[in-house]
């Protein structure tokens, strides 16, 4: 497990690296002296307390947020103070699924799925359009019917999903997802979590995921940064965070909550191990 990065550029397999983040509204500092490293195929979990900048942190790092101070780099590229032009054929490259989805509402899911293509392929005709958005609610876990359908009309587990066809209409490299299982039930976020984990896996995605989901972190995530004191105080596998003795760390991965999630993976391994076995 590391603290803070061992080096300064970060390495060439990085497919986001930050340095010196420093972000703050009025007095109140969010980010300072922010650095991480996230490896090109890895599902990379943040954690933190409420209110610790997560979401600022990923506006920041996809162009959404200028921050006051620091370095980040998408893809071998810097996303700070570059021409829209640039940023443009920057962002093609990364899907987002913001917290709650940010479908519109008066789109069906297969308009909402065609909106990042309209915008960047203005020249598609409307027979492909149609099909690559048929083809990514499919891929998202969604039966077919649910493309015409507007996001009043579906479930809150199927509104994520349809975000996460979105997320996916540009064949993304990188895949930013923020608190994606807030709202649904345990079982509905389970199976978003295999959704995230399978598709990370055939579509060789880098993923950047927030979340407070602890089952989700147990489950998927390959190394989980936790954010406090307005950085990236560690970095590494759960178990590697396990052998820290930071009191945060501590209290949330050994809380009531962080054993119980512990436990559903272990049993969900034994049972794999069973079925394997038989
Ligand atoms: N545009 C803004 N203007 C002023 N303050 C902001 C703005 N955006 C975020 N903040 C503040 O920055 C801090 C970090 O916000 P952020 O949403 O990143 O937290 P978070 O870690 O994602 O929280 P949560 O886990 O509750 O979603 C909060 O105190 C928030 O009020």
């Amino acid at each position: 497990m590391s603290t803070r990065p061992t080096d300064t550029d970060g390495d060439s397999d990085d497919v986001i690296v930050v340095r010196g983040l420093r972000n703050s509204f009025g007095e109140q500092v969010v980010h300072d002296g922010l650095d991480l490293d996230v490896r090109r195929g890895e599902i990379y979990g943040v954690v933190g307390g409420s209110g610790t900048g997560k979401s600022v942190l990923m506006r920041s790092i996809i162009g959404l947020q200028k921050p006051q101070a620091g370095d980040i780099h998408v893809l071998g590229e810097p996303t700070i103070d570059r021409p829209e032009t640039e940023m443009v054929d920057l962002s093609k490259r990364w899907g987002v699924l913001f917290q709650g989805g940010a479908l519109f509402s008066t789109l069906t899911v297969a308009e909402n799925v065609q909106v990042p293509l309209r915008e960047f392929y203005k020249a598609l005709p409307q027979s492909l359009l149609d099909e690559i958005a048929a083809y990514k609610v499919v891929m998202s876990g969604l039966p077919a019917e649910a493309g015409p359908k507007y996001p009043s009309q579906l479930s809150g587990g199927m509104r994520k999903r349809a975000g996460l066809a979105r997320a996916l209409a540009l064949d993304p490299e990188v895949l930013f997802l923020d608190e994606p299982t807030a709202g649904l039930d345990p079982i509905g976020a389970a199976a978003f979590d295999e959704l995230i984990r399978s598709l990370q896996k055939t579509l060789g995605l880098t993923v950047f995921l927030i979340t407070h989901d602890l089952d989700t972190l147990y489950a998927i995530c390959d190394r989980v940064a936790v954010l406090a004191d307005h950085k990236v105080i560690a970095v590494g596998t759960i178990d590697e965070l396990l052998a820290t003795d930071h009191p945060w760390i501590q209290e949330y991965f050994r809380g009531p909550r962080g054993r119980a999630a512990s436990a559903s993976v272990d049993h969900a391994a034994a049972k794999e191990i069973a079925g394997t076995e038989s």
